[in-house]
């Protein structure tokens, strides 16, 4: 963090010497390239660390300009207005965005669509201009209206310095806590929402933040410029802006800022000096670069420091959370989970019916039944309240129909998948810190020194010997250590019932009888409930509570291991003759 200040300070003297020593021409130019590097910033936070590939933040920028140019056209230049002109356009493009977002981030919307509505957002934004009339100036902009009393270094200095206190708070909060949230979504957001968070939120949420940041750069630009044109809002210069950050090194921050102000920069000078040529040359090497540095400029500087990096980061010191209050009733109480006739079926053919089903405190329930007897459709049932095509699923009594998984979550129910649902990209010790944001707001300016962690999930790790490797990411574990991790991260959850979906699939012998010990102890020691998806009948016999036999959708039996594990009818099931 020393060098990022220090980088910062060095970067803030050279923009405040700059109009000294630059001439007319490259002080003009840098103040829109500086400017315009703070939008790919923005498009960087959205599309390198969140995954959300924008096309938008020109219609942000275009409104927070027009705003400014509509102010101070109409209404005047007075103090008052400026400061007027500088709310409405920072207020402005964040309620757009706002709106947006809300329309785009809906649960079970997909990449392409958000992708698709922030193309047609800039068109339509370009339209309203372009109907605006004398208000707008039409297809002309507004020009020479009062701007704020500065000289060309002035806007040149509020343009750097503005890049460089964006770039540095993007930066410190990328390597936070909440900003480790961003990369999450970016890697896996079913897993995001499975751990209680509400990637919905956070995406409208960071959707409306850079959309402000976007506009405050249209303040600028409509002062620093004197005019404001229909193509400032465009697609075309939304398109320019993906182009920058991806050649500046997507996920990088300062690649993206020093990209927009070298390509903007090159492109003006060349401008002047190749007028017929310019855009052919600027294209070929935008080939070259694609071809040769796919990952961008800033993929030079982060491979070389990847390439240096030991394999296991800083770990965070571990600290075991106290029992919560309210958890672990007695076992036999009150059922916990109460599932009564559930049905789901895709077009005409049922794929579960008539499914009752009651788990306590303290059971390991398993559910075994040939493939296709509809095991996962029944847990996706338990844990997504829009599956269901009929019946009713209840956790402590309260239906979950209509409920997101987030909410769900947050009734106390943790999924572990069939294959590990983990984040590839952050370490263990940050896949963990996932799981505890919705019990405790992450910083937004610091990673904490300590993990604070259920004494289960804790020993867990120490089981599976993850603490040693708190610090390691996460795609350099093996398949075995990627399950563990993701038992720990649900149990890290302090969930009442933990759903588990064949956990112990391709893990070696003395894995599965880690994981089974950990499950052991989950449920008879420490109170919580246990769905286990299992084909080992072996591995079943030897930890489980209760056994559930599912075939072809319908439950066909529910009893204890003995009876059954000698049950004639799964026999036949197991052996492949029965056909009820
Ligand atoms: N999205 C879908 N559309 C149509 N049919 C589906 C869909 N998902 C599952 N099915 C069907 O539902 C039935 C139950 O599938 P499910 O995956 O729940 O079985 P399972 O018992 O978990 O099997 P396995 O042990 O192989 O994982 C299967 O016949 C499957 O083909």
């Amino acid at each position: 963090m020393r060098h990022l200040w220090i980088l910062a300070l060095i970067t803030a003297a050279l923009v405040i010497a700059g109009p000294l020593f630059l001439d007319r021409f490259t002080v003009n130019v840098l103040t829109r390239s500086m400017t315009f590097a703070i939008l790919a910033v923005t498009v960087d936070l959205l599309w390198g660390f969140t995954g959300i590939l924008t096309f938008g933040q020109a219609a942000f920028f275009g409104a927070g300009a027009y705003a400014t140019a509509m102010v101070l056209t109409h209404l005047g230049s007075t103090p008052g207005l400026m400061v007027l002109g500088l709310v409405l356009s920072i207020g402005l493009p964040v309620l757009l965005a706002a709106a947006v977002g809300w329309l785009t981030f809906y649960p079970g919307a997909s990449d392409f669509y958000a992708t698709v509505i922030s193309l047609v957002v800039p068109i339509v934004v370009t339209q309203l201009i372009y109907s605006g009339g004398t208000w707008t100036g039409s297809s002309s902009g507004l020009v020479g209206y009062f701007a704020l009393d500065l000289s060309l270094g002035g806007y040149f200095r509020l343009a750097g310095l503005s890049l460089v206190a964006v770039v540095v708070a993007a930066l410190i909060f990328v390597r936070s806590d909440a900003g480790r949230v961003l990369t999450a979504i970016r890697d896996n957001e079913t897993r995001c929402a499975y751990l209680g968070i509400s990637t919905q939120k956070v995406k409208i949420a960071l959707t409306a933040v850079l959309a402000g940041v976007t506009g405050f750069a249209g303040f600028i630009y409509a002062n620093s410029s004197g005019v404001v044109a229909p193509e400032n809002a465009g697609f075309v210069f939304g398109t320019q802006l993906v182009v920058w950050t991806a050649l500046g090194g997507r996920g990088t921050v300062i690649g993206p800022a020093l990209g927009a102000v070298a390509i903007d920069y090159l492109s003006a000078q060349l401008s002047g000096q190749m007028p017929f040529l310019w855009q052919l040359v600027i294209g070929t090497l935008f080939v070259v670069m694609i071809i040769f540095m796919p990952n961008g400029l800033a993929a030079l500087a982060t491979g070389w420091r990847r390439m240096r990096r030991p394999a296991d980061g800083v770990s965070p010191e571990l600290v075991a959370l106290p029992p919560r209050a309210g958890r672990g009733g007695p076992a036999g109480a009150e059922p916990l989970l109460q599932i009564e006739k559930l049905e789901k079926s895709y077009g005409s053919q049922k794929v579960l019916e008539d499914i009752t089903l009651e788990v306590r405190r303290g059971e390991l329930v398993s559910l075994v039944g040939p493939n296709g007897a509809g095991k996962t459709t029944l847990m996706r049932c338990m844990t997504d309240g829009k599956v269901a095509s009929g019946g009713s699923v209840r956790i402590h009594g309260t239906g979950i129909h209509g409920m997101v998984p987030d909410q769900i979550v947050a009734c106390g129910i943790g999924r572990k998948f069939q294959v590990a649902s983990v984040f590839d990209s952050l370490t263990v010790a940050e896949c963990l810190r996932m799981a505890r944001v919705s019990h405790e707001s992450p910083s937004f300016l610091r990673s904490a020194d300590s993990l604070s962690l259920p004494q289960a999930a804790i020993e867990i790790l120490r089981l599976t010997g993850l603490d040693q490797h708190l610090g390691r990411e996460v795609s350099l574990l093996s398949h075995g250590q990627k399950q563990s991790l993701e038992l720990a991260m649900v149990v890290s959850l302090e969930p009442e019932l933990i759903l588990l979906d064949e956990p112990t699939a391709g893990l070696t012998a003395a894995e599965r009888a880690t994981i089974g010990k950990v499950l052991v102890r989950l449920t008879s020691e420490l109170g919580l409930a246990a769905i286990l998806v299992e084909h080992d009948l072996d591995f079943v016999r030897d930890i489980s509570s209760r056994i559930v036999v599912l075939h072809q959708g319908r439950l066909v039996l529910d009893g204890t291991v003995e009876e059954v594990v000698n049950d004639e009818i799964v026999k036949r099931i197991y052996s492949g003759g029965d056909h009820v």
